[in-house]
């Protein structure tokens, strides 16, 4: 019995890289149960796995336990979620102040989304070769607003390569989900940290990525200086997130925490009198920002399924 780890998954056949080095394909036998989901692949990139050989081919008998897992629904009708990757340790949003322009309202889906998953998430500003004065004051503003919650924010040009070896030193030895949205930079990152290093990300159309089609194809790519790099072609986002109402908030650390204030234990922030966050954004504690992509979420779907 050997242990490795998934690193490239087509849906039928596996690729492992067991722990001494050794790349093996593998295939899984009969079913494995997965508590609570339903999946079209019971296994993904970044997942441990124990597997043996069985008549001379290599068999998955074991995947061992998750710290965590994004999943998004094999399409829109569908009862099915197909796992993306797993064991993520830590995910990357790539933003760009201008030139496009990243709304508050997406990096703050994104940032409760990876909360959600519990996937501790950081903010890279890529392109500040290219800002003006007002794009760096607005800069200074959104760092000082993440790093007041705790997010890490960092600055770089992908393209003149300011401040890379800051993010290769981040991305080391770890399983990195870089993410962002189109024309932030992300491939000229990836290129710039590691030339050669041919992703996928992007290439699909968005009916793709809406989930219309069923892909079980992932893989991840190791980085020359240690670690890995998740590449889920089509897939910018985390997808589908199903929670109640009331537990929007917690998947916002600041207004989680300063909710323990509230008057009502079961306070929304929205009507609620005595409510601590309200004071909070009002005192500028909170920023107004955050609480309305916070709003936002909770307003816009009645049946608690929120796309991020
Ligand atoms: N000035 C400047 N331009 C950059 C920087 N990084 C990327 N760009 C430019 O921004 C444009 C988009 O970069 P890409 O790397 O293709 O962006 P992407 O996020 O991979 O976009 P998709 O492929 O659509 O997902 C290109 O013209 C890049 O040359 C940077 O740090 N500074
Ligand atoms: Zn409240």
């Amino acid at each position: 019995m050997k242990e490795g780890l998934i690193i490239k998954s087509t849906g039928s056949w596996y690729t492992v890289k067991s722990n001494d080095g050794v790349i093996h394909n593998c295939r899984i036998k009969g079913r494995f149960r997965m508590d609570g989901i339903r999946t079209t692949n019971p296994i993904s990139v970044g997942d441990k796995v124990d597997f043996q050989e069985e008549n001379e081919a290599n068999v998955i008998v074991k995947i061992h336990d998750r710290k965590n897992y994004i999943i998004r629904k094999s399409s829109n009708l569908s009862k099915h979620s197909q796992i993306i990757a797993a064991n993520i340790d830590q995910a990357f949003l790539i933003v760009t102040v201008n030139y496009p322009l990243t709304t508050t309202t997406f990096i703050d889906r994104f940032l409760a989304a990876a909360e959600a998953y519990r996937i501790p998430v950081n903010l890279i500003f890529n392109k500040i070769d290219r800002y003006r004065p007002n794009d760096l004051t607005r800069l200074g503003e959104l760092k000082f607003t993440y790093e007041k919650i705790g997010y890490k924010c960092f600055e770089i040009s992908a393209k003149q390569g300011t401040h890379l070896d800051i993010i290769r030193e981040a991305l080391k030895g770890k399983i990195n989900l870089l993410s962002g949205h189109s024309g932030v930079g992300k491939s000229t990152l990836i290129n710039a940290i590691q030339p050669g290093l041919d992703l996928k990300t992007g290439e699909i159309s968005e009916a793709h990525s809406q989930g219309k089609h069923t892909t079980t194809f992932s893989e991840m790519f190791e980085l020359d200086f240690g670690g890995y790099i998740i590449d889920t072609p089509g897939i910018r986002g985390f997808g589908t997130i199903d929670m109640e109402k009331e537990e929007m908030s917690h998947f916002f650390p600041e207004i989680f925490k300063t909710s323990a204030n509230c008057q009502f234990n079961n306070c929304t922030h929205v009507h609620e009198p005595k409510c601590a966050v309200k004071a909070a954004v009002e005192i500028g504690e909170i920023c107004i920002t955050r609480y309305e992509s916070y709003l936002g979420m909770i307003m816009e779907d009645e049946n608690s399924k929120y796309r991020i």
